[in-house]
């Protein structure tokens, strides 16, 4: 906290109460000095070259500052999320492919980066955070923590940054750009590093959309793996661009976990499986039509529990003939309140959970909901659906992330519910359930 308050620049902004257009204006050419007085300690110290730096936005404000990781220009959708801690998890969350990513806290990068345990495979769940690379196009921060200091750290964030070709900005007011993404919703913008970095792109035409293409295909695995073999339930992963925390959750919980390619036809090797989850991805749900497609069939015709996460939400969304619609800024951070309005196991109709979040897209609230169909939690800031269910219990998803890194742990026993349900459908279904390891034996594996 008290390096927090060490800085100018946050002093400058905390005396802002409504800062104007204007003023807002003035802040963006607020830089941090970056050089840097090494201590007479062990404590490991950043270097970062500094050089100029610029977010261009396709509205035409500038925010300059000094550059970290990669020394490369690079285009995105800018948005920005209020998570506390968690930049390691938020910025190797494939969802935020093709963003550029705000991080509302004002000091990043203090507790450095961890070593990603290579995985046994890309993205099996042997890994600490939630992809092997950084996936987000770029990342903009107040200020960034000159020396780092954790247990688990190997490196600095600008060191990670740089490895995985990702560029960095410091020393711009993330206050103010929040302030505009919030009244003029997600932008697109530009990071631009180098001598001529202040200069903007020529014409609106010159930043490239995200949005427009199918980032799922770019970030979903190529081929189908499986995870914990000897697992009692065998559940298919349809990967949009899961992050490794959700299939950590199912193998934790004892299950086997094959991860499918996105557009795989689940239909035609459904025998095999006694659940299928839907993960998170990036971008526009739309892209995925192919896979609504394969769901809807799942949906109508199987008998098995069925759930997703967040791009998971949507696509179960449109199969059952709700809309998908772009959010003004979406909802990105930790702490986004989701109300219940249905028991199932864990969770109960009235209560309210604190989660967390990462989308720009939202299923639309309609009156009367498709037959058999309701909402089953609605976010208690904004009204946004949070999540669908069939009436029956036995189709159900949520817009947030139960599995949670970063973020509160409140609904992580969706897992443990959907795992259950999962068992129960195989046990009625007349296939005796194989003797299960223990999810502590389960999780001394990973
Ligand atoms: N985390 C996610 O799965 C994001 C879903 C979707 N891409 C959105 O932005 O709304």
């Amino acid at each position: 906290m008290l390096s927090l308050l060490r800085t100018s620049s946050c002093a400058t902004r905390r005396t802002l109460a409504a800062p104007s257009w204007r003023a807002r204006r003035s802040l963006a050419t607020v830089t941090n000095d970056l050089t840097f007085q090494p201590r007479a300690n062990n404590q490991t110290v950043v270097s970062t070259d500094g050089q100029p730096a610029s977010l261009h936005l396709k509205t035409g404000q500038s925010f300059h500052g000094k550059s970290f990781g990669a020394p490369k220009s690079a285009f995105g959708e800018t948005v920005f999320s209020t998570s506390i801690t968690s930049y390691t998890e938020s910025m190797t969350d494939p969802s935020y492919r093709a963003q550029l990513l705000v991080f509302t806290t004002p000091l990043i990068g203090n507790y450095g980066v961890p070593k990603n345990v290579a995985p046994s495979h890309d993205r099996g769940p042997n890994m600490l955070l939630e992809a092997p690379g950084v996936q987000c196009a770029g990342v903009i921060v107040a200020d960034l923590a000159l020396k780092y200091s954790h247990y688990q750290a190997v490196e600095s964030l600008s060191e990670w940054c740089l490895r995985w070709g990702v560029p960095g900005i410091t020393g711009v007011d993330t206050r103010a750009i929040t302030c505009l993404l919030r009244d003029q919703g997600t932008t697109l913008g530009q990071l631009a590093i180098g001598a001529d970095s202040h200069i903007p792109p020529a014409s609106p035409e010159d930043f490239w959309d995200p949005a427009k293409e199918n980032l799922v295909a770019q970030v979903s695995t190529r081929e189908a793996y499986t995870l914990n073999p000897e697992g009692d339930v065998h559940i298919a992963l349809l990967d949009y661009g899961a992050k490794a925390n959700i299939a950590r959750s199912l193998v934790k919980r004892g299950a086997k976990v094959t991860v499918l390619p996105w557009n795989t036809d689940v239909w035609a090797i459904k025998d095999q499986f006694d659940g299928l989850f839907l993960s998170n991805g990036p971008g526009d749900p739309g892209h995925c039509m192919e896979s609504v497609h394969h769901v809807r069939k799942m949906i109508q015709d199987w008998n098995k529990p069925i759930f997703g996460i967040c791009m998971g939400n949507q696509i179960i969304g449109l199969s059952a003939g709700l809309e998908a619609y772009r959010m003004r800024f979406g909802n990105r951070g930790h702490n986004q309140p989701a109300l219940a309005l249905a028991n199932h196991r864990s969770i109960k109709a009235g209560r309210i959970y604190v989660t967390s979040q990462n989308h720009q897209y939202a299923l639309r609230l309609v009156d009367p909901f498709p037959d058999g169909w309701e909402p089953w939690f609605i976010n208690a800031n904004d009204s946004s659906v949070e999540g669908v269910r069939s009436k029956d219990g036995r189709v159900a998803c949520v817009q947030f992330h139960p599995e949670s890194a970063g973020g509160p742990l409140d609904t992580i026993e969706m897992f443990t519910d959907f795992l259950t349900d999962c068992r129960a459908a195989k046990s009625a279904s007349g296939q005796p359930a194989l003797k299960s390891r223990s999810s502590r034996a389960a999780q001394a594996s990973l």
